[in-house]
Order: C-alpha cells, then sequence, then structure tokens
C-alpha cells in the first residue's frame, strides 16, 4: 500500500501526519506541487526483467507520455535482492539532490520510497505498483531502495542525457527514515 508521512523538516523522528489513502496523498502532494498518480501496472514484469522486456510491456504508456508530454528518453531500473552491484546502487541515489529536469517515475513492480524536502517539510512517499509520480525540476530528494531492493520503475527524462543528479552537499538524508526491505525481498534476500 502506498504511504505518504510528512514531517517538519528539523523533526526527523515523529511524522506531522501520515496517509495511506491514494486520494490523499496525491491531494497532499499536488499541494506541494508534486504529481502522484494511480497508473494501470497490469503487464506483469518481475524484478530483474530486462529493460528491453519492460519497455515492450509498457509500450503504450511510454509512448503516451513521451508524445503528449515531450519526454525525451526513457529507461528502466529493474533490481532484485541478489543484484551484485544493489550497495553501490541504493548508495548512488541515497543524497539529498536536485535535477535541473522534472523526474517522472512510473513503478511497475515491488516498491521504492522518494522522499523530497519542499518549503521546510520533508514529504516520504513509498511508490508501489501502479504509482506514477513526477518530482518537479530543481526540487530536493533522495531515493531509497531498501538494502534488498525489489522494484522495477520506468523512468522518463525530457533530458536526452538521461539521468543528471546536483547534490546539495546536506547530510539531512541521513537523518530521515531509510526503507526496510519490500516483504517480498525478503523472501528472496540471498
Ligand atoms: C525510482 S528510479 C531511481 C531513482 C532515480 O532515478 C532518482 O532520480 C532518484 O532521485
Ligand atoms: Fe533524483
Ligand atoms: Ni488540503
Amino acid at each position: 500500500m502506498s504511504r505518504l508521512r510528512i514531517y517538519d523538516d528539523q523533526i526527523p523522528g515523529t511524522p506531522l501526519a501520515e496517509f495511506h489513502d491514494h486520494a490523499t496523498i496525491e491531494h497532499e502532494l499536488r499541494e506541494a506541487g508534486v504529481r502522484f498518480e494511480r497508473w494501470e501496472a497490469n503487464e506483469p514484469v518481475w524484478p530483474g526483467a530486462s529493460q528491453e522486456q519492460v519497455i515492450a510491456a509498457y509500450q503504450g504508456d511510454i509512448d503516451r507520455l513521451m508524445k503528449d508530454e515531450g519526454y525525451q528518453a526513457v529507461d528502466v531500473i529493474s533490481l532484485k535482492p541478489d543484484h551484485p552491484e544493489r550497495a553501490t546502487l541504493r548508495q548512488k541515489f541515497l543524497e539529498e539532490h536536485t535535477h535541473s529536469e522534472d523526474e517522472v517515475r512510473f513503478f511497475v513492480a515491488g516498491a521504492g520510497q522518494f522522499t523530497l524536502h519542499i518549503a521546510g517539510k520533508v514529504y516520504e512517499v513509498l511508490c508501489e505498483q501502479g504509482d506514477l509520480i513526477g518530482v518537479p525540476d530543481n526540487t530536493r530528494h533522495w531515493f531509497d531502495m531498501s538494502e534488498s531492493p525489489y522494484f522495477v520503475a520506468i523512468r522518463l527524462f525530457t533530458n536526452k542525457e538521461g539521468w543528471v543528479a546536483h547534490f546539495t552537499g546536506t547530510d539531512i538524508a541521513g537523518r530521515f527514515p531509510r526503507m526496510p526491505p519490500h516483504p517480498s525481498a525478503t523472501a528472496l534476500a540471498p
């Protein structure tokens, strides 16, 4: 189940609010300028599936987003708990950063945790299968896949170069909760 926790950015220990209802999560995030939508993730793909398999399964959605919203590039992150580079991949997104383009991610399997730092608040968003999140350009954020990653996310970019991050150099991400392993990942962990 998707989940949103909102914190004061100075008080990591206790959320100000927590929501599980998708419509409420969408509303709260929209007020913070963040897109959050429920999409159909009906084509079965599993963490570890290849980029080609995932793109073929979701070609219709990808074409629509690229045509209607001007995205220029697409790739896939597909990870399961036995990936040999899981620790390095986790580390790549774990500290606060921004992008100069907006960030659209469609979770088609498993789960991952985006945390957004906006106007003195911290929005911790547990994205599950079927969630599409759009983080506006220059928004401070980080992403955790847990120590046992279990997800497939389609990433769309307005920049043909793909993923480019600007790290803010703060230590805020380390003060807020990391993502615990997905229940399915625990069953599969090496
Ligand atoms: C869920 S896709 C991997 C994370 C990512 O692309 C990103 O930019 C995190 O901030
Ligand atoms: Fe990012
Ligand atoms: Ni409101």
